[in-house]
């Protein structure tokens, strides 16, 4: 049941420019985005901006040469920023999922799984305006898969966000690489937003299907055959991963080091794929392995939610950067949103 809504409100949000408003008159009343004080702060880092001397930037760089902070350190920090800090105690933060844009093999129907496909440049329209949706979210953090469809779904998304943060990928493989991607600059890390990349995002591995036609393959071993290993909770494909061992890694990072940081008030984007999603998705949505079959996601569609005491709370799809209604779902939202109007006039 919840499941089809889910689609219901995907399928909506393409055709019509729709998402679920339900959250708004909880929330705030009506029409009230803009009455809210301007004393409530938001995301610190908007009102800083620019406003650093020199001798300031100094003893950045002295601080930067002289600890061990890594940019990931910077935004998870507490101290990082104080009006930051009253908002992590309201515990509440954005959580944007998005699948990656059409993939070259998308276009080809052919199953991918953890093959490592680039976008066609449909996918890259389809980052790109999605990044236009999303251009008035908050977002402190960044995860994606290791496969380079959902890095560039990340990165052409990012492209178009109004706070104009540079998304850097942490790069942590080795000892070596974390000591040669470091930044020097406390002013510069503030201006960035970490980017993780790790492979328990991936899509489900699709075994002895990856690289065959999704068409030639149900012809060979039938419709109900295919739409069981592709959709089913516990059937995997031959000598591939079930939903199930997906979500055994994909959720269980997502609880391990995705969680932590939306509960510490940190906003985040996901950049991922179809499977890996959907497990995702199971969880937030408490879905049963029965829901979980009709839930089908589109390819470069954001959907966020809110996390808030530990509860999830589904918002649908921003329609377009102007939309009102999705930034009145929060205080944060709506204050985040005005503090861009401002810097923009
Ligand atoms: O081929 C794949 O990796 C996935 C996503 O494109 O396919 P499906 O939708 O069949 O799970």
């Amino acid at each position: 049941m919840a499941a089809a809504v889910f689609n219901q409100s995907i399928g909506a949000s393409q055709s019509l420019g729709h998402f679920n408003t339900s959250g708004l008159h909880q929330e705030f009343g009506k029409g009230s985005v803009r009455l809210i004080s301007k004393a409530f702060e938001v995301d610190v880092g908007l009102s800083k901006r620019g406003c650093s001397n020199s001798s300031q930037r100094n003893l950045s760089i002295i601080r930067a040469s002289t600890s061990q902070t890594s940019l990931i350190d910077i935004v998870s920090s507490p101290s990082h920023n104080k009006s930051n800090d009253s908002l992590k105690k309201s515990g509440e933060a954005a959580l944007i999922l998005i699948r990656h844009g059409e993939s070259l093999w998308n276009e080809k129907n052919l199953f991918t799984g953890c093959v490592d496909v680039p976008l066609t440049k449909k996918g890259v329209e389809e980052a790109i305006e999605a990044g236009k949706r999303i251009s008035n979210i908050p977002i402190d953090m960044i995860y994606t898969s290791a496969l380079i469809r959902a890095q560039m779904t990340a990165m052409l998304a990012m492209t178009q966000h109004r706070r104009k943060k540079v998304p850097v990928i942490m790069h942590n493989e080795s000892e070596q690489a974390t000591a040669w991607s470091q930044i020097f600059s406390e002013d510069t890390k503030k201006q960035s937003i970490p980017v993780v990349a790790d492979w328990r995002l991936n899509e489900r591995m699709y075994g002895e299907l990856q690289g065959l036609n999704k068409q030639e393959t149900a012809d060979r071993y039938g419709k109900e055959q295919v739409h069981e290993w592709r959709r089913s909770y516990d059937v995997p494909p031959p000598n591939g991963e079930s939903l199930e061992m997906c979500a055994q890694r994909a959720v269980a990072y997502f609880k391990d080091q995705i969680e932590p940081q939306l509960l510490a008030g940190k906003n985040v984007m996901i950049a991922a794929h179809g499977n890996s999603l959907r497990s995702i998705i199971m969880y937030l949505d408490k879905l049963t392995s029965q829901e979980v079959i009709s839930l089908e996601l589109s390819t470069g569609i954001p959907m966020l939610y809110i996390s808030k005491e530990g509860k999830f709370i589904r918002r649908g799809s921003p329609a377009g950067p102007a939309e009102a209604g999705v930034y009145a779902y929060t205080k944060k939202l709506a204050l985040y949103r005005q503090k861009l109007d401002e810097m923009v006039h």
